[in-house]
């Protein structure tokens, strides 16, 4: 069960100390958007590093079982494909997204030295790519910026070369995998994520087909170190949490729609 005082958690400042009595800490904090992590990089690389010493020492203090939310991005542009937890990644460690991915990576390390120094239990999710209603509307990233130009009627813009893979997972199935392991016996490092791999090209094309037939797509520029191909590896979540996604990308795409359209205004053309 994630108590009342886990959900307090997502409203509180994690980079500073917190006095209460918990136990289970869901440790989801920062920023998952490149545009927004990258917006302030210092508050990142603080809340990735001071918040999850600081949650930490809540969990040592009270005795709590401590879960973070790892990313895919601790494998960098990963050069194995699909990504199994043992790969180590390739990561810049200087780029600008180093802030998230850097910093996702010394909170991986700290759990496990709390872990092993202190006994602390811990639990990591590797989260790959979640979408679902209830995104932020601007949140920047490509599944949200896609369908709000799809119901806007402006051009989806997928950046250079449109080549490159993500794998898409609908947040209910996150929300399953992450419960599953908060309760389940293991540390992980765990994959959590939908293994249906696409282009971004290929996104585009599926959400023009299915929201709006009209729009044009248009290849804009990219950023620095944009991976170039990710797709998790769910051996692990599948043997030892009895996980695995139940929602195709298809499906989940017109319930996001469906919310959208109510918060943006547009409503299905009869
Ligand atoms: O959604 C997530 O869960 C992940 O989002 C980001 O990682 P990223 O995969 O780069 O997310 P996006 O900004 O959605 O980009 C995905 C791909 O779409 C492309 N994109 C993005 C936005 C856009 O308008 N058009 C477009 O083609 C990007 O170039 C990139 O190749 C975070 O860095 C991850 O940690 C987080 O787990």
């Amino acid at each position: 069960m994630i108590s009342f005082y886990s959900i307090f958690f997502l409203f509180t400042d994690v980079t500073e100390p917190l006095l209460i009595e918990v136990d289970k800490i869901y440790h989801l904090a920062c920023p998952a958007s490149p545009i927004f992590y990258k917006h302030n990089p210092v508050k990142t690389i603080k809340t990735n590093v001071i918040g999850t010493l600081n949650m930490l020492g809540l969990a040592k203090r009270v005795g709590a079982r401590i879960l973070l939310t790892s990313t895919s991005e601790v494998y960098g542009d990963p050069l194995e494909h699909p990504q199994t937890e043992s790969y180590w990644g390739n990561v810049n460690p200087i780029g600008v997204r180093s802030c998230y991915d850097e910093g996702k990576r010394v909170a991986e390390t700290l759990m496990f030295d709390y872990h092993r120094q202190h006994g602390i239990e811990i639990r990591i999710a590797r989260i790959f790519n979640t979408y679902g209603p209830r995104m932020n509307i601007d949140d920047g990233r490509v599944v949200s910026n896609f369908i709000a130009q799809a119901l806007r009627g402006e051009p989806l813009t997928v950046q250079a070369p449109g080549t490159q893979t993500r794998s898409f997972c609908y947040v209910s199935d996150m929300v399953d995998g992450l419960i599953r392991l908060m309760e389940g016996e293991n540390t992980g490092p765990i994959n959590i994520g939908n293994p249906g791999e696409f282009t971004m090209v290929e996104l585009a094309e599926t959400v023009k087909e299915l929201i709006n037939p009209e729009v044009v797509i248009k290849m804009v520029d990219n950023t620095p170190d944009d991976p170039r191909q990710r797709k998790p590896d769910i051996t692990k979540a599948k043997e030892l949490l009895g996980w695995e996604p139940k929602i195709k990308l298809r499906d989940g795409l017109p319930l996001m729609e469906e919310d959208f359209r109510l918060r943006l205004g547009v409503p299905k053309k009869k």
